[in-house]
């Protein structure tokens, strides 16, 4: 079953429907739509953000859900699905998933990684572990702690990680040659190529969000690129 899902995954593309209070396509009957729209341009999966809009996404289509439940706390910087009652709920509705942060920076409350993993192995059994890493030695650490995916989500956005505009395609190579469970390439991605690049190097399937789902992104790449040759033929 499983494997199955992993094997349902391959090769594919996995669509990241998030959006913030506050954005405009904020809410969760909208982000099933995106979700039906990412179905039928082919998507193979969805990533979403929260409870609500993953039993919402769950209620409406059939294809597997990575969920995650980004949520703050004051002694920590991690934010994706930091404890067991985020990642609890992240299962209770209904992801298939569970994508966590799994870098080495301490989490809320001094919880530890194995911990969590410990008990969503007892309790939900059906759904497979994401570890969201932003180095290398990160996703090595999550494959012995039993972690059944590792994507590069978090690469560029703890201290220590390479800052880049460009996806990490480093750390896609590597952890793809280092560890034997399957490696989502994840972060930046901004076009096709790019995608293919990823696979090239080792990655079992390609998550893509904000090239996709956040059409204010996408305007103002547009925009700020008019704007840039305007002045540049001004200054001719
Ligand atoms: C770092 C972080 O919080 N990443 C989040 C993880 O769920 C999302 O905000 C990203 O949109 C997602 O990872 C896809 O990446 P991109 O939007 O770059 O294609």
């Amino acid at each position: 079953m499983k494997k199955d899902l992993i094997q349902a995954l391959s090769g594919g593309l996995i669509v990241s429907c998030q959006a913030y209070a506050g954005e405009p396509l904020f809410g969760s009957d909208t982000m099933a739509k995106l979700a039906v729209a990412a179905r039928e341009g082919g998507a193979v999966g969805i990533r979403a953000n929260s409870p609500a809009d993953i039993a919402a996404i769950k209620g409406t289509l059939s294809l597997p859900v990575i969920g995650i439940w980004k949520a703050r706390y004051e002694d920590s910087q991690v934010y994706i699905t930091p404890t067991v009652t985020e990642a609890a709920a992240v299962a209770e509705a209904g992801a298939d998933i569970i994508a966590i942060d799994a870098t080495s920076r301490r989490r809320p409350g001094g919880e530890s990684l194995s911990d969590i993993v410990a008990l969503l192995r007892a309790s939900y059994p059906q759904c497979l572990l994401m570890a969201d890493v932003s180095t290398a030695e990160e996703g090595l650490q999550a494959e012995a702690m039993g972690f059944d995916i590792i994507s590069t989500t978090l690469s560029g956005y703890t201290e220590y990680s390479p800052q880049q505009k460009e996806p990490d395609f480093d750390l896609v190579a590597k952890l793809s040659r280092k560890t034997s469970i399957p490696v989502f390439a994840e972060g930046r991605i901004q076009s096709p190529e790019q995608a293919y690049q990823c696979l090239l190097l080792g990655a079992h399937a390609v998550v893509i969000g904000s090239a996709i789902t956040r059409p204010e992104a996408i305007t103002k790449k547009f925009v700020d690129g008019l704007t840039q040759r305007a002045e540049l033929v001004g200054k001719e």
